[in-house]
């Protein structure tokens, strides 16, 4: 079971066809009603995003206030003990994923199974070896998929559930060479329905991947904001977008992330003796800063960190687009950022990315769209014509 099928990874840009098209086909091959096992953030998102698209959708947690909020917020109804889930799809912590995979392929045996934890080696072993001390027949097994998609939130919970949370991020099909087209086709239903792009690759390169690309940076932002622990308030007051930016995600949850760490721990330490090598670099030449060749080498060190960030793939896809910025300034007022933005529809620039800034003591706070950067100058004018101020 653990022979990749796919030695390569595939991609299928479903945000991109749909982006064509205007609109997602709604036809899927999921077998309804689809059960949500663990109704957090990831469980109540696709809930969401799956009620969106018009299917039926059963909810269960051991938490009740986190299946009921669930329920509340419109991600499904509450499963009960004589509900047949056609698909079911596990969002529980990964430490206890794979159990629920396992306790689900024998309570349901019909369903097709899938998982969304960080981790997937680990999962899919625990249903092999479910499999091989007879809890689940090797048949059973060809029903499990696990897959991942590449989206959260630093924070937890159905509170911060959105149905939007997937569209146009990556979503990893972990393909087995015995997994059935038709749990293929589910899978593949269940991320597409919800605006994600599809990747098909096995676990190992899967967990290889997110230990660069998810694992390593959240240990640098957490180990980065670990050091403001005792920074002073003044300090921190001056703190502006380079902080925000680089320590956004050390307010992820600590209990999800001591099991995605170490469950991934192999894959992950290599990374982290090139980013000790780095830095044991860094505090040699800056211990002499004047030395010959130190800002030689202060300069090839931020270079290097230029090129590796200029990899990284644009929101579309593909090589970074190099969006020009806009700068709106908004009062803090009830309805301003509407205004703003309806202000940019009026214009008839589309916006790529957004983000506002507040600086602290202003009532004011500055909005800052991407934009294409053709489409810029058109903005800038349209937007100082109606009064509005752009930096
Ligand atoms: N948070 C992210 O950014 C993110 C992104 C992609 C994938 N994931 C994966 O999604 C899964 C859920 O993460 P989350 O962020 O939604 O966490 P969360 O803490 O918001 O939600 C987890 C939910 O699972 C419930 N739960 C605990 N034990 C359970 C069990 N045995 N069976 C069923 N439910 C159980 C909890 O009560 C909680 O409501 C994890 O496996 C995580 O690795 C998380
Ligand atoms: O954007 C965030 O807040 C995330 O934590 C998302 C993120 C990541 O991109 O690394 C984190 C862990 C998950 O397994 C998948 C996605």
């Amino acid at each position: 079971m653990t022979t990749p099928r796919f030695s390569r990874t595939e991609i299928v840009d479903t945000a991109s066809l749909a982006a064509a098209t205007e609109t997602i086909s709604k036809h899927h091959s999921i077998r309804q009603p689809v059960a949500i096992i663990g109704t957090g953030l990831l469980g109540t998102s696709i809930g969401l995003g799956l009620r969106a698209a018009g299917l039926e959708v059963l909810l269960t947690d051991p938490s009740p206030s986190a299946q009921a909020v669930a329920e509340d917020i419109g991600a499904g109804r509450g499963l009960t003990q004589e509900d047949q889930p056609g698909t079911v799809v596990v969002a529980a912590p990964p430490d206890v994923t794979g159990e629920e995979v396992i306790a689900a392929l024998q309570r349901w045996p019909e369903a097709i199974v899938l998982d969304i934890a960080s981790v997937k080696t680990a999962i899919v072993r625990e249903v092999e070896h479910a499999v091989q001390t007879g809890r689940i027949t090797p048949r059973d097994s060809l029903r499990y998929l696990g897959t991942h998609p590449m989206a959260g939130r630093e924070r937890s919970g159905p509170v911060a559930a959105r149905g939007e949370l997937f569209t146009a991020a990556p979503w990893v099909l972990c393909t087995q060479p015995d997994t059935p087209r038709q749990v293929i086709y589910v899978a593949s239903d269940v991320a597409r329905l919800l605006g994600a792009t599809i990747y098909h690759m096995s676990p190992e390169e899967h967990d290889a991947a997110v230990a660069k690309i998810s694992h390593l940076p959240q240990i640098a932002a957490s180990l980065l904001a670990s050091r403001l622990q005792d920074t002073s308030v003044q300090a921190l007051q001056l703190a502006g977008n380079g902080l925000r930016d680089t320590t956004r995600i050390a307010a992820s949850d600590p209990s999800l992330w001591v099991q995605i760490l170490t469950a991934n721990a192999e894959q992950i330490l290599p990374e982290l003796h090139g980013m000790k090598s780095d830095l044991d670099r860094l505090i040699h030449t800056l211990s002499q800063p004047t030395a010959s060749g130190a800002r030689l080498d202060v300069a090839q060190l931020m270079d290097e960190g230029n090129r590796g960030q200029a990899r990284i793939p644009g929101k579309h896809g593909g090589p970074a687009q190099g969006f020009a910025l806009v700068t709106i300034l908004v009062d803090d007022t009830p309805g301003a950022l509407v205004s703003a933005l309806q202000a940019v529809a009026d214009a008839g620039v589309n916006v790529e990315d957004l983000r506002m800034e507040h600086s602290s003591g202003y009532q004011v706070g500055m909005l800052e769209l991407s934009v294409v950067p053709g489409h810029k100058k058109h903005l800038v004018d349209s937007l100082t014509e109606l009064g509005w101020k752009v930096l």
